[in-house]
């Protein structure tokens, strides 16, 4: 089914024009679209409405170094600027993609085809939100025919009718071997270390992270992956970003880095990890340990007062009520944050400002990130980065990208980190960590 892989992006060019066209269809299975429509794909699912997903890229944006969200909000504002186009709000153009942990990643393997900053406008996309489904096929250039993208559009539509509903389950890919990086020996060192720095004083919390290296036993079914996890963790956010067929990079992260609505913003502070309990009083007491636990306390607070000071610059934050996030493997500390804007700061500016929170760096930032690169054996590449969209009016979503892995081939990469504050313990952490990989690993291995 069309679209095409395509080699090259298409970028922002002067005098071109994005036209796009929309119309109502019966509900699509995801899982159908995507697994009948080839790279470059996009999925974003908000755990409270939005769902999309895409084939193909009208039109990309990419960036890279200290001055990419610059670069992005300008790219933008030059596609933005001539836009064709018919369909309700649901349907405006949303760029969808996200952003490497580091502006100056180099896209080495896992992450081939990752750029330090990458958006696209996908030339097909389907868009369900308040119990509508939407079908919207866009084209960008300077000699576009608005008649041809309505004649794709029905042509779309009526490919879209010939798709499953349902398909049966792809299953498990099975895994052969794991190696984790670091070792649990070399990870007590690392802990040990980053504890004997903040005793120093240059530093309070820093969150180490790991990357697990998985050899599968066959090809892993991403959208059949994508479809249980909207079962197995329902409250979390789900995305997809594959910009070849050579790696996608996917999970589903419960955390939300920042929901731009016109002048209000909603963040969270998400930091501090118990497991599940095996009884429902198991549970409970597990939560009621995170509530009391100082360190956890300690932990959390460092990333709300770091996140009320991120966004003191931009309007007037207020600190909402601590509560325990329950998640289908593991309970997080959570406190919600609410902002007015102050000005018309586009999603993008709130994503610099805000990225990374210590709940994924640490604190102080600047000290951190240099622990990180001095510490970690592995690119983080978009791993605890920002995923989600931004629109023409600047209002968007991300979420962090963590509980999440890069896929090529039978080859996968997963991450995990945690926070390491003063009186952190290495094997506590180490158990702690290795949790974080089971929503995707469970999916990996053969029931
Ligand atoms: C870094 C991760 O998770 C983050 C770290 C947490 C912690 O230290 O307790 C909790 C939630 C996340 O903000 C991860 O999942 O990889």
């Amino acid at each position: 089914m069309e679209p095409a892989q395509r080699e090259e992006r298409v970028g922002p060019r002067a005098g071109a024009v994005l036209v796009s066209r929309s119309c109502e269809v019966p509900d699509v299975s995801y899982r159908a679209f995507l697994a009948s429509h080839p790279a470059p794909r996009l999925h974003w699912a908000a755990p409270d409405g939005l769902e999309v997903v895409g084939s193909g890229a009208a039109v990309t944006l990419t960036a890279h170094g200290t001055d990419r969200f610059d670069r992005l909000r300008e790219d933008a504002a030059t596609v933005f600027r001539d836009v064709d186009r018919t369909g309700p709000a649901e349907t405006r153009p949303r760029f969808l993609g996200g952003l490497a942990f580091d502006g100056t990643h180099d896209p080495a393997p896992p992450w081939t085809g990752f750029p330090a900053a990458a958006f696209s406008l996908p030339e097909i996309q389907v868009t369900r939100a308040d119990g509508t489904t939407w079908l919207t096929v866009r084209a960008y250039g300077r000699d576009v025919s608005p008649d041809d993208v309505t004649e794709r559009l029905d042509r779309t539509r009526e490919d879209l009718e010939t798709l499953p509903s349902m398909c049966p389950s792809g299953g498990s890919p099975g895994v052969e071997r794991t190696e984790v990086t670091p070792t649990k020996a070399e990870w007590t060192t690392q802990v040990e270390r980053a504890i004997d720095r903040i005793a120093d004083g240059d530093l309070r919390k820093v969150v180490l992270a790991t990357a697990l290296s998985v050899d599968l036993a066959d090809e892993i079914d991403v959208p059949g992956v994508l479809e249980r996890l909207r079962r197995t963790y329902p409250n979390c956010y789900r995305f997809l970003v594959q910009p070849t067929d050579e790696a996608a990079f996917f999970g589903p992260p419960p955390e939300r880095l920042v929901k731009r609505t016109g002048d209000r913003v909603e963040t969270e502070a998400l930091a501090g990890s118990v497991p599940r309990g095996e009884t429902p009083e198991e549970d409970a007491d597990h939560a009621q340990s995170l509530l009391e636990s100082e360190k956890l306390q300690h932990e959390q607070r460092l990333v709300v007062d770091a996140i009320m000071d991120q966004l003191e610059p931009l309007g007037e934050p207020a600190e909402g009520e601590q509560g325990v996030r329950k998640l289908t493997n593991i309970q997080h500390l959570q406190t919600p944050i609410e902002a007015t804007l102050s000005g018309d700061e586009h999603v993008l500016t709130i994503v610099e400002a805000l990225h990374p929170t210590p709940a994924v760096g640490g604190l102080p930032p600047g000290r951190a990130w240099e622990v990180i690169r001095d510490t970690e054996t592995f690119e983080r590449g978009w791993y605890a980065a920002p995923v989600g969209w931004f629109d023409s009016d600047g209002d968007g979503e991300f979420a962090v990208g963590i509980r999440s892995g890069v896929v090529g081939g039978r080859r996968a990469t997963l991450f995990a980190g945690n926070g390491i504050v003063a009186d952190s313990d290495p094997d506590e952490e180490w158990a702690e960590v290795k949790h974080k990989y089971r929503p995707i690993l469970d999916e990996l291995e053969r029931e």
